[in-house]
């Protein structure tokens, strides 16, 4: 799928302003964004339901959309899903996904929906019942499975795990992605949940202000955003102000860092540092620190540190530590930074 210069404005408001953007073949990629960052627009153009003011989009080496072209929704092998799953509530399980089959494969379409639900990790004796007899992430996976009956080169997903409980959500997220890795569609994920684009996608395209502002793998556009802002949004990101120390290092509230890689050319520069690199001990290497606040979320718990204590202007920076850590607000503790850290040019 590749979607290139696509514009598109409601009114006066620009939404899109020329987004671009290669899925490759059988892989599933994520756009994640801001709520209201354009997201659902993208989706409805490529599937159809929109058309592009300006730019191309492309299935599989065919123009679905652009310039004097825009082939209707049901013509472009597409499979959508949305939030809410949008089942027929009259409808057995059977009958929602037998929908999704071509006419003329609905009437012996018993065994292929037998293999549709076992795709999307569902049970054989759930086929008889209706969607308000199912969790939520069932009736996601029976949404998915009509969606995947008439074999869609695409597949395309909008928040679909959105309204799901947190329980609910890893398993479905887990069962979707096996589903679509099995069927070999090529899916387009929108979602602004960064753990869920991270965890499940081959690519995570970032899109901002109306643009792709970076697509890589989920570790290395955590690793290397291309700026700030985008290490923001794909990760909890303690931000600092820093200047070029000598070669391949960066000084900063947190000391005299290690820079990855080069560096910008510049010595005023941003540092961004993951929570999980700051190093908390009592008296160990780094610099002297005081813990402000704690929350405690089981596995492990974030504290705000305000470094350089007693100093009118502290700098606070958030750290992750496992869930057991022995620290209390009010303490003196060191922080160090491990591993090295990224700047970018002010
Ligand atoms: N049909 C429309 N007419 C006018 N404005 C629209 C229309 N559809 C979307 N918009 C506006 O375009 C912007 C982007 O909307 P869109 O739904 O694409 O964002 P999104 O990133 O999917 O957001 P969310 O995550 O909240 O669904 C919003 O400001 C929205 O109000």
């Amino acid at each position: 799928m590749v979607v290139e210069g696509v514009t598109k404005a409601f009114g006066a408001t620009p939404v899109l302003r020329g987004v671009t953007l290669t899925a490759p073949p059988g892989t599933l990629t994520a756009v994640l964004g801001r709520s209201g960052c354009g997201k659902t627009t993208l989706l409805r153009i490529v599937a159809g339901f929109d058309r592009p003011d300006a730019g191309t989009v492309a299935l599989h080496g065919r123009t679905v959309a652009g310039p004097g072209r825009a082939l209707p929704p049901e013509q472009r092998g597409i499979g959508y899903l949305t939030q809410e799953g949008s089942l027929f509530p009259h409808l057995t399980v059977a009958a929602n996904v037998l929908f999704g089959l071509p006419r003329r494969e609905r009437r012996q379409g018993g065994a292929r929906v037998a293999a549709l639900l076992e795709t999307v990790d569902l049970a054989p004796e759930l086929a008889d019942r209706h969607p308000h007899e199912l969790s939520g992430g069932q009736q996601q996976r029976v949404a998915l499975a009509r969606a995947l009956a008439p074999e869609p080169a695409v597949v395309l997903l909008d928040e679909p795990f959105s309204s799901l409980d947190a329980g609910l959500r890893a398993d479905t997220q887990r069962a979707v992605a096996k589903a679509l890795a099995a069927a070999g569609a090529t899916a387009l994920l929108v979602t602004h949940d960064r753990a869920e684009a991270l965890a499940l996608a081959d690519q995570v395209a970032v899109m901002r202000d109306g643009v792709i502002a970076q697509v890589d793998a989920p570790a290395a556009i955590y690793r290397d955003p291309v700026d700030p802002g985008v290490g923001a949004l794909v990760g909890d990101a303690v931000l600092l102000d820093g200047r070029r120390a000598a070669a391949g290092r960066v000084s900063c509230a947190l000391g005299d860092l290690a820079l990855r890689g080069d560096g910008p050319d510049a010595t005023q520069v941003r540092v961004l540092v993951r929570p999980e690199q700051l190093v908390v001990g009592r008296d160990g290497p780094g610099v002297p620190a005081r813990v402000r606040t704690r929350e405690f979320r089981g596995p492990d718990l974030t504290v705000e540190l305000a470094v350089g204590a007693g100093a009118e202007d502290a700098v606070v920076v958030a750290a992750r530590l496992p869930g057991d850590a022995d620290v209390l607000p009010g303490d003196d503790v060191t922080v160090a930074v491990r591993g090295a850290v990224t700047a970018y040019r002010v």
